[in-house]
């Protein structure tokens, strides 16, 4: 369930009257995402996505909205923000700060193929140099001194054995520093479920609210952790490799990038571990919580603790 604040075909009269986009035809809301409002509006110029953020404030909006706006700018999948009358992308509906995008071709895949994987790969890399013009800073709110505040809250609430693993994460993750490696803009988040496919080729990259720089091949691990990996945790090395080449035939690795892979794996799997114990162990008060199973990416830690070929 994704709308948590109703708009109706009435609130939607006015603020459109503010764009340029025609006038209504629908009003739908979208049921996937647990964070902000999503409607689907269809006017007589076209289908778009209506945003209506739930946590973020309209201050902390313009870097996110800015680089969506930057990379469509540069041919990059991702959805095109919608300016006003008075050239702003961020407007406010119903007391929440507001975004209209173009609606991006494709659903969500739970099981890509190895084709899929490779577009994936590619794009990434395509998004990682498009994104070096861009001139917004946003350091990243899920890096290791967020981690390292984070996971000793949670010890004491897990089981022993597994707060002595996360403990050992932590300090393997301590001894390393990746400031060194290309940084750039990542978007961080790149699961199945922040891409729509379009039959094989990417329709659009969207969500970007954790968007922030940060080590370019954090992303791709990142990325590989969610789209080639299986249930039980397993690398499925033929999606894995289809991705690395994907991006590596647009931004080729370098020595110590590829010498530094098999930590950052680590490091980004580490990410969603603790989000994920967090959600579940300490839920914000009165907060729609739908949290994900955090052992996942406790089984993918183990999984590249345990293996030796990195497909590089
Ligand atoms: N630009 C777009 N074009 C087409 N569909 C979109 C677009 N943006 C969002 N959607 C649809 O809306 C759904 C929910 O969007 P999204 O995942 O961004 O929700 P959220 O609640 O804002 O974020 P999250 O669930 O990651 O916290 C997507 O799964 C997709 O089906
Ligand atoms: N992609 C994240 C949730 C949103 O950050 C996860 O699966 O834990």
């Amino acid at each position: 369930m994704s709308v948590f604040t109703t708009v109706t075909a009435e609130d939607l009269g006015p603020f459109l009257k503010r764009y340029s986009i025609g006038s209504l035809l629908e009003l739908k809301g979208i049921a996937a995402g647990i964070t902000n409002t999503n409607y689907f509006v269809t006017t007589t110029h076209g289908r778009y996505v209506l945003t209506l953020f739930e946590n973020l404030a309209a201050d902390e909006l313009p870097f996110y909205v800015n680089l969506m706006a930057h990379l469509a700018h540069h041919g990059i999948a991702v959805a095109a923000p919608i300016a006003n009358l008075d050239d702003q992308y961020v407007d406010v509906l119903n007391g929440r700060p507001t975004l209209l995008v173009q609606c991006v071709p494709g659903t969500v895949v739970d099981e890509p193929n190895a084709t899929q994987c490779a577009e994936v790969g590619e794009m990434l890399a395509q998004m990682h140099l498009a994104a070096r013009s861009y001139r917004g800073q946003m350091s990243n709110p899920r890096g290791a001194d967020w981690w390292n505040v984070t996971a000793p809250q949670l010890f004491d609430l897990m089981d022993k054995a597994d707060a002595e693993q996360l403990r050992a994460e932590l300090s393997l993750q301590a001894e390393h520093h990746f400031d060194g490696l290309p940084q750039g803009v990542i978007h961080a988040d790149l699961f199945r479920d922040n891409v729509l496919l379009n039959g094989d080729h990417v329709g659009g990259f969207i969500d970007f609210y954790y968007a922030c720089n940060d080590t370019l091949l954090y992303d791709l691990a990142i990325t590989l952790n969610d789209w080639c990996v299986t249930e039980s945790g397993d690398i499925d090395s033929e999606r894995a490799s289809a991705l690395l080449q994907g991006y590596q035939a647009v931004r080729t690795l370098q020595a110590d990038e590829i010498a530094a892979w098999p930590v950052l794996l680590r490091a980004a799997a580490l990410r969603f571990w603790v989000s994920r114990l967090y959600d579940f162990h300490k839920p914000a008060a009165g907060e729609m919580t739908f949290a994900k199973d955090p052992l996942h990416f406790q089984r993918v830690i183990s999984a590249h603790a345990e293996r030796q070929d990195f497909w590089l």
